[in-house]
């Protein structure tokens, strides 16, 4: 945002009137790594207490089919992140060709097995599959991903509570929480409205009282709507879609996008952007989520979360 400031400026005895823009400083960043960082040692401090209280330890099942390079990288590191938690993970990798009989009994397996707490199916699965069919199948109380309609379902009521809320929208309402950021009584805009993300992060923010609009690419209007927001979540999965210009002087930006764009000054020759124009909007908004290193890291602390609530349900109900 420009501030116009007016000053009389002498230059060899003439006073003229110029008016100077001033940028106003940049946001807060809300540095998602070390956040999620400081939930991973809690819940491996809860894991720990569980293993003396009661001799077990939550267990994940991952379920990955196909070998697209992203979905292989998040499940190393949902992975990686259940060893260091001392969350015990069950691997099933299966191969692109997989039939949907297959996925199937490999959620059923899981679903019957005492010592698997959680199940998530990583998406997107490949194209023959029914990603419903598969995500249905899943056990309502191993449901660590909360995609199946039960859950969802009981997060849009009034006085329902999911068993389990989907991890990156619970991220992002988590990261407000631990920036301080009042939700009660905001206007909120959610930029997009994906079953995964954008919808439940609306539920969400409307059950903690804030008034909110989902805004997608069939919406008339879409800047002038997201400019009333003091709480913007971006998840349109477009890169930079929301400019700075979108955003209301002071709003806090939660940016869920992982969009990589060519960049050949890159090793890898990409690099990732997310879904707000963030050297934009950080000189509007007075707290944003960098990407990477934002929301990101949370869907994973999040995921761990579930999974150690849903083992501490089974033990201490
Ligand atoms: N079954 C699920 N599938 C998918 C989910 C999900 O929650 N459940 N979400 C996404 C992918 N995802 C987890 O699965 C995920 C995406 C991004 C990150 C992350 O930490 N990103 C880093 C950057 C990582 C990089 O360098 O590539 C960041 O933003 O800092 C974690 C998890 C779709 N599928
Ligand atoms: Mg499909």
């Amino acid at each position: 945002m420009f501030a116009g400031v007016a000053v009389a400026v002498g230059v060899g005895g003439f006073v003229a009137n110029k008016v100077i823009k001033k940028k106003s400083p940049p946001a807060d960043i809300i540095d998602g790594k070390a956040i999620a960082a400081t939930i991973r040692l809690e819940i491996k401090e809860a894991v720990n207490a569980m293993q003396a209280k009661y001799k077990k330890a939550p267990g994940l099942a991952v379920v990955i089919v196909g070998e697209r390079k992203d979905s292989q990288t998040y499940v190393r590191m949902k992975r990686k992140a259940c060893a260091e938690a001392g969350i015990v993970s069950f691997d099933k990798d299966m191969p692109a060709s997989s039939t949907q009989e297959e996925v199937l009994q490999a959620v059923k397996d899981f679903n019957a097995n005492p010592n698997v707490h959680g199940i998530l199916v990583q998406l997107p699965l490949p194209k023959h599959i029914d990603e419903q069919t598969i995500l249905e199948a899943i056990s309502l109380s191993k449901d660590v991903d909360g995609f199946h309609p039960l859950n969802i379902g009981a997060l849009a009521m009034k006085g329902r509570d999911p068993l389990f809320v989907p991890c990156t929208p619970k991220g992002c309402i988590e990261l407000l929480d631990r920036s301080n950021v009042e939700i009660k009584g905001k206007i909120a805009a959610v930029v997009g409205r994906s079953n995964i993300v954008g919808m439940p992060a609306a539920m969400l923010l409307q059950k903690r009282d804030a008034t909110v609009t989902i805004v997608h690419s069939r919406t008339p209007g879409a800047e002038s709507i997201v400019k009333k927001a003091d709480i913007i979540i971006a998840a349109a999965g477009s890169a930079e879609m929301v400019k700075g210009s979108w955003v209301k002087s002071g709003a806090v930006v939660i940016d869920v996008g992982t969009n990589s764009v060519d960049d050949a000054t890159k090793k890898t020759g990409y690099r990732l952007v997310g879904d707000c124009a963030f050297e934009e909007v950080k000189f509007v908004a007075s707290k944003i989520t960098p990407v990477p290193g934002g929301v990101g890291p949370m869907t994973i602390a999040m995921l761990l979360k579930n999974c150690l609530e849903g083992a501490q349900r089974m033990y201490a109900p």
